[in-house]
Formats: structure tokens, sequence, C-alpha cells
């Protein structure tokens, strides 16, 4: 290896307690966790089908090597929504994080800050979100689901705004649970000890007297889920900018901005929600082109690797968002963990970099990566 110049490795790898890589957290959380939060945190809807295509879709993107380039003085840095970033990989929003380890919401900011990555924190959290931002650090957007009506969205909104964050994400995609096997194997049901505590004194959804067809699964419920009338109200009175999150198709990434939005997350939330649905990767492309530079486009699902986050660049996205990696972190060794699995993430985007010649994100290009690299001789 004489000459070899690598990436210098994170100190903490040399810790002989921590996983050397993002696989071995997974296996690590995996065997940790209890069989039901397992089931909550690492599986996904139905039987998997949408899991599968997540890892499979990016595992069929190829790179295109590009040797003897001038490398000197490179750098991940970026800028969203007027932020400068030293990366772009993100920490992305989920639920009830104190059942993974006692420090919560709080322990993944500190890890995230620590790594100088932007962590979304989910409206569904643990511990109350001044709480997270009173650490400081880089825990900067706040996440949420409509809440039944207009005023009650607003309310959680103003509330995020006067705590800090700078940007909101509405979550579009899951109007209803997915259909989720190995939770309901499992029996997965939260603890009395974790709940969402953000959402004390928010008006809760009234299940619809009047619905004339209960047997319809959703009827009962579907006058208080938003609809695109809804978002673009939510957007014209929102106090931050809004990012919509849960986007799968050209159509409805051009109408969320249209309706508003400030950005888009290309996203089928971790395989959690509908089972069938295409992966993230997939769709990238045709999203990217139809906003032609509009808004910024993040994505997530799937990523699992620094190679990972290099070929979502390649093919348009300006960041990504990583959920199961920071749940196995966050498992496995509480702050620490969520630390080192997003400094291996950075090592490995660097290291792909230099592998193909990209010297900073703006060499990352679509002829970097062969889109389909089975039928490539
Ligand atoms: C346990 C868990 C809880 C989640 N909770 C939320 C949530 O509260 N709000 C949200 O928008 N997305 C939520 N997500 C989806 C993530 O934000 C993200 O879209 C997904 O995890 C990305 O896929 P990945 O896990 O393959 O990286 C959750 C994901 C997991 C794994
Ligand atoms: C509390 C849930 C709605 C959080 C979520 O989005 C998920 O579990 O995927």
């Amino acid at each position: 290896m004489q000459g070899q110049a690598f990436i210098p490795m994170c100190p903490m790898t040399s810790a002989d307690h921590l996983p050397l890589t993002l696989p071995d957290y997974h296996a690590r959380a995996a065997e940790a966790l209890q069989a039901e939060h397992a089931a909550y945190f690492l599986s996904g809807a139905g039987e998997g089908v949408t899991m599968r295509s997540n890892r499979r879709d990016f595992e069929a993107i190829g790179l295109r090597p590009q040797v003897l380039q001038d490398l000197r003085n490179g750098d991940t840095k970026l800028t969203l929504f007027g932020t400068q970033m030293a990366h772009p990989i993100l920490v992305a929003p989920f639920a009830y994080q104190s059942l993974l380890d006692e420090g919560g919401e709080t322990a993944t900011a500190q890890g995230a800050t620590a790594q100088e990555a932007l962590m979304v924190l989910s409206a569904q959290s643990s511990q109350p979100m001044e709480e997270v931002r009173a650490q400081g650090g880089t825990c900067d957007w706040f996440q949420l689901y409509w809440q039944t009506n207009l005023d009650g969205t607003l309310m959680l909104a103003d509330r995020a705004a006067k705590a800090g964050f700078q940007v909101l994400v509405l979550t579009v995609d899951a109007p209803v649970n997915g259909v989720r096997d190995d939770e309901m194997r499992t029996g997965f049901v939260l603890p009395d000890t974790v709940r969402p505590v953000n959402l004390d004194g928010l008006p809760q959804p009234v299940f619809d007297p009047l619905s004339e067809d209960d047997s319809f699964l959703f009827n009962r419920i579907a006058h208080v889920l938003p609809r695109w009338d809804d978002l673009r109200s939510f957007c014209e009175q929102s106090p931050l900018p809004v990012v919509v999150k849960g986007i799968l198709t050209p159509e409805d990434a051009t109408r969320a901005v249209k309706a508003g939005a400030a950005g888009v997350i290309v996203s089928n939330h971790g395989a959690r929600v509908l089972d069938g649905a295409p992966s993230a990767i997939s769709v990238l492309p045709n999203i990217v082109q139809a906003l032609d530079g509009s808004v910024p486009v993040l994505m997530d699902s799937g990523v699992r690797r620094g190679s990972d986050v290099f070929k979502a660049l390649a093919l348009g996205a300006d960041a990504v968002l990583v959920g199961r990696p920071v749940v196995c972190g966050l498992a496995v060794a509480g702050a620490l963990g969520v630390s080192h699995v997003l400094r291996l993430l950075r090592d490995e985007l660097e290291v792909t970099m230099a592998l193909t010649g990209c010297r900073t994100l703006a060499d990352i290009t679509p002829d970097r990566v062969i889109p389909d690299a089975h039928r490539l001789t």
C-alpha cells in the first residue's frame, strides 16, 4: 500500500467495540433490538418488494472511473436554502428514537452535529422539539404531517419556526399507514414511556359519523386528509419554506412546485408505505428532468453506501437523506454510533469521488454513472 493516498479514516473506527461497516451496524442492530422494535425500525411494508427494489436499483447502477484527474483542493460542500453544508448527507426524519437509545433524538442530533450533517427532526419525535433544538448544532429542519386541518398544521409549523427550525418538510406519502407484515407478526405497540410529545394539544382526527359507507377503510378519515389545495394554502401561510417529502412521479413533483413547494424529496418512505412502489433512485432522473432546476431535489430510500450518495447526485439529486443507517448507529452506540455511520458514508463518498476523478460535487455529472450496468459491456 506504499504511496497510496487514502482518505483519512476517522479515529472512531479504531474503537474495537464499534462495527466497522454499515452492513455490520445493521446486523448488530438487528441482533440487539427486541423483535417488535426491529420490525418497526428495520422492516418495510408488505413482503418487502419495494425494500428489495431500493437496494437492487442502486446496485444496478455502475460507476465510471476516471483516472489522472487533478484532485487538489477537493471538497463535498454545497449550499441548500441559503445554508452552507459540509456534505450532502442528511439525517432523515424518523419517529420515536427513544426506543433505540435513551438519549433519543438529542443523541442523534449530537451525532449528526459531530459530522456536520443536517438533521431533520420528525414531529413524531419522542422528545420535545425545543429540547432537541436547545442542544444547538445541525438539527435545523422540522418534518411534519398534515394535522387534521390547516390551523393545526400551522400551529405546529409556527411552533417549529419559534424553536428556530429553518425549513419545514411536509410528508405527503403516508395519508394512511402502510400494511406492515412484520409489525403485525411481532405485535409492535408503543410502550407508555414513549409517545409523540410534540402533538399534545393539536386537533385530533375525528371519525366522520356521517360517513355512509364504513366498510371502505378510509371513508371515515378521508375528510381530514390533505389535498392539493391544502398544500397550496399551507405553503402560502407557512412561516418557513416547505419541502414536500414523498414524491415518486414527475406529475406530482411539478404539481407540488406549482402549489408552492420550495423543494421536493423523492422518496418511498424507506419502503414503509406502499409495497410495490418504485424505488426512489429509479424515478429520480425523470423528476429532475421535469423540475429542470426550479427547486432543489433531494432523495432518500435505500442509501446504504457513500457510492449510493454519489449515484444519486450523478442522477440529479442535490442531496440525500439516510434513515435506517442512522437508526442502526443509534441503536448500537447512541450518539457515537450515529456519528460513526455518517463518517463512514462521508469517507465512502470521498473515496468514490477520488476514484471517479471528481474533485467537487459539481463534477459528479450523469456521465460518471452507467444507469444499467448489467446491459453494458
Ligand atoms: C422507523 C422509521 C420511522 C420513520 N418515521 C418517519 C416520520 O416520522 N416522518 C417521515 O417523514 N418519515 C419517516 N420515516 C421515513 C424516513 O424519513 C425516510 O424516508 C426513510 O427512512 C429513508 O429510507 P432508508 O431508511 O432506506 O434510508 C421513518 C423511517 C423509519 C425507518
Ligand atoms: C409515526 C409514524 C407515522 C412515523 C412514520 O412515518 C413511519 O413509521 O414510517
